[in-house]
């Protein structure tokens, strides 16, 4: 059974509501907690449908279940919405009253949100999903390692009385104490849609091709969808469950906003900061797993000596290093990539760390990172054209950053691909695939097809490769 420390707790309290001004404040504590499971705790408020959030790290370090949304920011679609953003954090962190004189990283008052992929914003399927959006959740679960903790942000009014505020903490310790284990159904859906025929495909690729030919482009990332149909609403929790089953290796994320929900499970980092050391990753070239020990190993070798994909991969180690120096006092790359083996799929990666100069931020590293070539392509801003020319797709949110941000700027950032729009009975699966100059049309098709099966997978079925 949990409940407060009345009288350490209470005291804290009371001057905490010393400093609740007439215009109302939020209050933001954070409480340890014990055996709360995080995914029970997520479906245990479908009443909350609209408003939650999920994250785990790749490597399991942290995992975040956000209920309720007890604030919301935006930007305007422009290049400066990293900044606008940033401000807006600073702004709220002056607004809020804390309970604890020292935080810990990843609880209390922490952000979570993202951006689209372009700064401009021309969407119809993403209705709900403006260009760029973070939530300061009202109840925040953070796993770290061992430890459980159940951060709540209140908004208090000045009426609140202390009796008030702990009559509310002790509501959200009971509602964990509730939770019961997640009912796992299985779904599948009844019918998929390619939105693109294959000979669209092929010559998507052969004017991408043709234009790195013409020396106009190095590489440029295209992505295909497709759209599967469920006979009902599709339950956010059992897809997101899956995934948590299946994936490995993966930050597994969902965002919901009113009517829809952007899910995925991506192996890529963008961006991680933890007290001024950043952390990014270089991933690019690709590869199924093998059946056998030895096909799969077969298969990661041959990979490292592919020229074609080892062009891909350097075109992002490069852009990276240029991006990112800048940044940092010190920075360490290694000059060959490795294996980063998943479910189904392997990739050359290569780890990316330094140390920020001292007043750079999180939000400095988005903006120089976002799209890298793993995702946009080389030159950049000649790639972006082509992509919002060419590419028959809205990408939304797909391919671009999604994390968490703590008050201290602490902060991580996936790239969000292997994903897909959730909206009432239909998801939307995105899959996106480098091209350079010998990149071959059946081959590439092939690779989204790979990319799509952990969103498939998740939802029940899987895609025959093109014959
Ligand atoms: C674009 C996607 O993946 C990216 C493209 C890769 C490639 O072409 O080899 C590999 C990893 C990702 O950086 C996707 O999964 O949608
Ligand atoms: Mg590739």
């Amino acid at each position: 059974m949990l409940t407060i420390e009345r009288l350490s707790i209470n005291e804290k309290l009371n001057e905490a509501l010393s400093h609740i001004d007439e215009q109302g404040r939020f209050l933001s504590l954070t409480i340890d907690v014990h055996s709360i499971n995080s995914i029970d705790y997520f479906a245990s408020r479908t009443d909350l449908k609209g408003e939650r959030f999920y994250w785990s790290s790749a490597n399991g370090e942290i995992t975040f279940v956000g209920l309720g949304y007890a604030n919301q920011f935006y930007s305007t679609d422009s290049a400066e919405r990293y900044q606008t953003i940033e401000q807006a954090l600073e702004d709220q962190k002056q607004q809020m009253v804390h309970l604890q004189d020292e935080q810990i990283t990843g609880t209390g008052a922490v952000y979570f949100g993202g951006f689209s992929f372009f700064n401009e914003r021309h969407h119809s399927e993403w209705h709900d999903f403006p260009v760029n959006q973070f939530v300061l959740p009202k109840r925040l679960l953070t796993v770290k390692n061992d430890e459980q903790y159940l951060s709540l942000n209140l908004w208090i009014e000045p009426s609140d009385s202390l009796d008030d505020v702990s009559t509310m903490i002790q509501a959200e310790l009971d509602q964990i104490n509730a939770v019961q284990p997640i009912e796992k159904n299985t779904m599948n859906f009844t019918q998929i849609n390619d939105e693109l025929t294959y000979d669209q495909w092929e010559s998507l690729i052969n004017n991408a091709v043709e234009e790195i030919t013409d020396g106009k482009l190095d590489k440029v990332v295209l992505a295909r969808e497709v759209e599967a149909l469920f006979e009902e609403q599709i339950p956010v929790e059992q897809v997101l469950n899956a995934l948590l089953e299946q994936q490995e290796r993966s930050y597994i994320f969902v965002m919901e906003n009113n009517n829809q929900a952007f899910i995925g499970a991506t192996p890529e980092r963008l961006v991680e900061v933890n007290r001024g050391e950043l952390q990014s990753a270089c991933l690019a070239g690709t590869t199924s797993r093998g059946q056998t020990v030895d096909e799969d190993e077969w298969k990661a070798l041959e990979l490292l000596k592919d020229d074609k994909n080892l062009e891909e991969h350097q075109y992002v180690v490069k852009m990276i290093k240029d991006s990112v120096s800048p940044l940092c006092d010190t920075l360490s790359i290694p000059s060959q990539p490795m294996i980063r083996k998943l479910s189904k799929i392997q990739h050359l990666f290569t780890p990316v760390s330094g140390s920020l100069k001292e007043s750079v931020t999180i939000f400095d590293a988005l903006k120089a990172l976002h799209p890298t070539p793993a995702l946009g392509g080389e030159p950049r801003q000649e790639a972006m054209n082509f992509i919002q020319r060419n590419e028959p797709l809205e990408r939304g949110w797909y391919a671009a950053p999604i994390g968490w941000i703590d008050e201290e700027l602490n902060g991580e950032f996936a790239v969000a691909i292997r994903s897909a729009l959730l909206t009432g009975h239909k998801a939307r699966l995105f899959a996106g695939c480098g091209i350079v100059s010998d990149s071959d049309p059946k081959a590439e098709y092939d690779e989204t097809n790979l990319k799509f099966s952990p969103m498939l997978g998740a939802l029940g079925g899987y895609i025959d490769d093109h014959e």
